[in-house]
């Protein structure tokens, strides 16, 4: 899997977000779109993810050296985003299995494997809306990395999280990012210190 980014902007009204963006992400390489509060990254991110349209330039994705319409990318990304919602009225296992109708499982992961990676055994049966909001976070980011999808897009990845949630947030990539084109939007070093390029939202503010 291949995107790539020539002249890339997006506005808001008259305002413009970036603007000229040229980049291209590979498969098996890590990035993190950097920036302070406010300065385009989950614009960016969706933009990459296929749910926004830019508003100048072209973005393109191969698979395999085969073309792919933006409308279909999604089917090739999990992604994982505070803005994200879990279905609140479905317990731990009910999410897991509506999960799964839409994306296929990493070989190996079976309910209880994934439960048992979050540490959750206790919380099967337990609604959404009762989980706490680290829980709702681990929820969201297992499921993303436990998918078998070439594309792995985490917004603020350790947000909810205290100390020992993102040691394993760590942990999860080290097991479920090899080899996938991984996209961090981030503005906290240890959440993306593993990343091998970093895009700079500032240096396309014009
Ligand atoms: N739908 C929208 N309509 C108008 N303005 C928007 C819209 N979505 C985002 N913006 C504006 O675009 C700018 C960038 O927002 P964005 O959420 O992409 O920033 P961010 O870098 O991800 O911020 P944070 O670190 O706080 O999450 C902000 O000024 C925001 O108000």
């Amino acid at each position: 899997m291949k995107i790539t980014l020539q002249n890339i902007g997006r506005r808001f009204n008259r305002d413009w977000i970036f603007k000229g963006i040229d980049y291209e992400f590979e498969q098996g390489t890590a990035y993190a779109i950097l920036g302070p509060n406010g300065s385009g990254k989950s614009t960016l991110l969706s933009v990459l993810n296929g749910s926004l349209a830019p508003s100048a330039g072209e973005i393109n994705y191969l698979l395999e050296d085969r073309p792919i319409e933006s409308e279909l990318v999604f089917k090739h990304l999990s992604l994982a985003a505070p803005y994200l919602e879990l279905i609140e009225e479905f317990t731990l296992t009910e999410m897991i299995d509506f999960h799964f109708k839409f994306k296929k499982r990493k070989a190996g992961i079976d309910d209880d494997g994934l439960i048992g990676l979050l540490g959750m055994e206790q919380s099967k049966n337990k609604m959404i809306k009762y989980f706490s909001s680290g829980m709702k976070q681990r929820l969201k980011l297992a499921l993303a990395f436990c998918s078998d999808t070439l594309m792995l897009m985490l917004d603020e990845p350790t947000s909810n999280l205290d100390k020992q949630g993102v040691e394993w947030y760590l942990r999860l990539v080290q097991q479920f990012a090899a080899g996938r084109l991984t996209i961090i939007c981030s503005n906290q070093e240890h959440e993306y210190s593993f990343c091998t390029h970093g895009l700079d939202i500032s240096d396309y503010k014009k």
